[in-house]
């Protein structure tokens, strides 16, 4: 039985006090620890003040990216240990926005989640196919390559402790959901790849959410489905009740 996990993921939106006034509101009201991971990805500029502010609740904050050396001259960059250090859990590697505007390329999200287990961060990483090959029907031939090439190098026990988000690019800030058999079944497509490089073991244990355009309404539908074990979620993470309402789902 794999645990849901659901992040909100807040891309650039809010200010400080929005961000610590959105986890008074929801930080204690999160599922229990043994039901699901609930998380908030944020702006790194509130990480510190929402680490502080989450001490002792069940909701984990993450950064949105990363970089994947130790330290030096990358002027503008956050380094792994500089999130670590302050008690961060988690981290999102290989958003679509940081694929197609920053130049982000599978190498460097390999790099990424070495180095978050390193720092011992949960990685998200996020994997998805653009429209033109979702209509080319070259989805799974994307997803595959992208998950490959993510998590080349790491131990099965790594594998199985990694998360990996499906988004398929054409689904997120669109309102055009994948429907939930779309859905599961290139998050399925994603587990068999898990399960022909590590072993099915690993597979059935390697936690895999869908992102794009989940809402309050459609999460239950999306997480009933056999291999959607959560959800990455923007623009309805926003609003505090829209996030507790997302949660309920895995309550
Ligand atoms: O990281 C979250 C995804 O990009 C989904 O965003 P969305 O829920 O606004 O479609």
């Amino acid at each position: 039985m794999r645990k849901p996990i659901i992040a909100g993921n807040w891309k650039m939106f809010k200010l400080k006090g929005d961000a610590l006034a959105f986890v008074e509101a929801v930080k204690n009201n999160v599922p229990a620890a043994d039901k699901a991971d609930s998380i908030v990805c944020a702006p790194f500029v509130f990480l510190d003040a929402l680490v502080e502010a989450t001490k002792g609740t069940n909701l984990g904050v993450a950064a949105q990216n990363m970089h994947f050396e130790e330290e030096g001259a990358f002027t503008g960059e956050i380094a792994p240990r500089m999130l670590a250090d302050l008690g961060v859990n988690a981290v999102v590697i290989g958003h679509s926005e940081r694929r197609e505007m920053f130049n982000e390329t599978d190498e460097t999200v390999n790099k990424k989640v070495h180095a978050a287990f390193k720092h011992n961060l949960l990685p998200i990483v996020c994997v998805g196919e653009s429209l033109e090959v979702r209509e080319n029907g070259t989805t799974n031939d994307v997803v595959d390559a992208q998950t490959v090439k993510a998590l080349a190098g790491l131990t099965a026990e790594q594998v199985a402790g990694t998360v990996i988000a499906y988004e398929p690019i054409w689904a997120i800030g669109t309102g055009k959901t994948a429907t939930s058999e779309q859905a599961n079944e290139t998050c399925g497509y994603i587990r068999s790849v898990v399960a022909r490089e590590y072993g099915q073991a690993t597979a059935d244990a390697v936690r895999i959410q869908y992102g794009g355009s989940v809402k309050p309404d459609n999460v239950v539908e999306l997480m009933a489905q056999s291999d959607i074990d959560g959800a990455l979620v923007g623009g309805a993470s926003l609003d505090s009740e829209s996030f507790l309402a997302l949660l309920d789902a895995v309550k």
